[in-house]
């Protein structure tokens, strides 16, 4: 039996301790069969129920131009397929009044609703202003697969349009599905056609498949108000059919390839080097081979024994909290902030292109701005390194260009040393004690 307690922490993700570690693989005990006890801790850690849903689930959101219409369009959504069972009524009112949400510390407004298609379990993001989206998806709290792009026929598409669609695909959306609005309010069939144009043709321009992208062209507002469903139902049913058909389903974390942080590490007499941490991404069996990437490091070692919570493994999984322990590593080659992961799959980088969120004062960010070679601390998973912050070449005026607390800036950060990332990749950066922002890796510019 484990101790309902170890259950707790790793539901906290807190690292196994050490003495636990030490105790089974000092003892030697990796030949006890375990099947049966890895099978009661995922059944404890209750995997088990997160795969037993029949559809699998995607994370989506209404992006685009103040006023297009993007709450309605949820609302209208919820209301379109509470008809058919898929989802519970969510008000116009209910979603635009969400209570504030606490995610990475950072204060921030949205609106969760969800709903299902006849193919999958979506959960929906809708926030409330345009500083809100941008803040969101650059700190990974609304972490979207894939986005609803609304466009109003009357407007065509606007600065947030773009600003919208720049960011998406920096954040890693790949597929997007477009939702031209208000077509109630346009009496004229060319005027549609030249919306539908000019949106391709800035699909395409920001990297989209701007030829195949579903567009759907109809009116949220008649939709919610149940009327003209021609315009309405009709084509919010049509809406989620294209995104069941074209957005993409993420992959799992299973299905990636393993990836570990190293929190800690410790050596056990004749036996090897323990590491320790928690599982992000992928599966690992006992045997297996590994690579340790960061710091100056890329070391193929073996896994030679598997342990979480006293208990040894044949296999880890992301989200375990594991000790690994690894054939011919001396300790003195660890340091906290590597990485363990499956070989050739990451590498370690010098220096990066970022999308970076600048904290505001009432986020508990800077009061003043800064300028290009600012240096704070970028935390990546147990990493800490120093870091060099300037403007991307060809920014004009860069030696004058101030950053605001609240800003949204592209740029480049310079590691004092290298760690284990990729594009996609999220960070924080501090400053003693406190965060001042968070990016996400958008280029690397230099490998280690
Ligand atoms: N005529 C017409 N009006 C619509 C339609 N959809 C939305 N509206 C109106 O457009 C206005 C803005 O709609 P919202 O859904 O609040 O727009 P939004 O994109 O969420 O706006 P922000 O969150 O402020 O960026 C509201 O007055 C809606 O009633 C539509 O299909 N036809
Ligand atoms: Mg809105």
């Amino acid at each position: 039996m484990i101790p309902l307690v170890t259950c707790k922490a790793a539901s906290r993700g807190l690292a196994p301790s050490r003495r636990s570690l030490l105790t089974t693989l000092q003892r030697g005990s990796l030949r006890q069969p375990l099947a049966s006890t890895s099978a009661s801790l995922i059944a404890r850690r209750g995997y088990a129920e997160q795969f037993s849903r029949s559809k699998p689930h995607m994370n989506i959101g209404t992006i685009g131009h103040v006023d297009h219409g993007k709450t309605t369009l949820t609302a209208a959504i919820t209301k379109v397929l509470s008809e058919s069972g898929g989802a519970k009524f969510t008000d116009y009112n209910q979603i635009d009044k969400a209570p504030e949400e606490k995610a990475r510390g950072i204060t921030i407004n949205s609106s969760h609703v969800e709903y299902e298609s006849a193919e999958r379990h979506y959960g929906h993001i809708d926030c409330p202003g345009h500083a809100d989206y941008i803040k969101n998806m650059i700190t990974g709290a609304a972490q979207m697969d894939g986005a609803i792009i609304v466009v109003s026929a009357t407007d065509g598409q606007m600065p947030q349009t773009r600003e919208h669609l720049l960011l998406a695909r920096q954040v890693g959306v790949s597929r997007l599905v477009v939702f031209i609005n208000k077509v109630d309010q346009v009496d004229d069939p060319e005027m549609l056609e030249l919306v539908d144009m000019e949106i391709r043709e800035l699909l395409t321009q920001y990297n989209f498949d701007g030829e195949n992208t579903p567009i759907v062209m109809g009116s949220a507002l008649a939709a919610l108000e149940g009327r003209n469903p021609e315009i309405g139902a009709t084509k919010i049913q049509e809406l989620i059919k294209a995104c069941d058909e074209w957005l993409l389903l993420p992959p799992r974390d299973f299905d990636q390839p393993f990836l570990m942080p190293i929190e800690d590490s410790f050596s056990i007499s004749g036996r090897g080097t323990v590491v320790t941490g928690r599982v992000e991404r992928g599966l690992a069996n006992k045997g297996a081979e590994i690579e340790i990437v960061g710091f100056g490091s890329k070391i193929k070692t073996t896994l030679i024994g598997i342990e979480m919570f006293r208990r040894e493994l044949d296999r880890a999984q992301a989200g375990d909290n594991m000790g690994a322990l690894l054939r011919g590593i001396k300790r003195e080659q660890i340091r906290r902030g590597q990485i363990i992961a499956a070989p050739g799959t990451i590498k370690s980088v010098k220096k990066v292109q970022a999308q970076i969120y600048v904290l505001s004062k009432e986020e508990g960010g800077r009061s003043s701005p800064f300028m290009a070679n600012y240096r704070p601390q970028l935390y990546i998973r147990t990493a800490d390194v120093n870091v060099g912050l300037t403007w991307p070449e060809g920014v004009a005026d860069a030696a004058e260009k101030m950053i605001m607390p609240g800003d949204n800036v592209e740029l480049v950060c310079t590691l004092t040393h290298d760690v284990a990332a990729e594009v996609g990749s999220r960070f924080t950066l501090r400053e003693g004690h406190k965060t001042i922002g968070t990016g996400i890796i958008t280029k690397i510019l230099e490998e280690a």
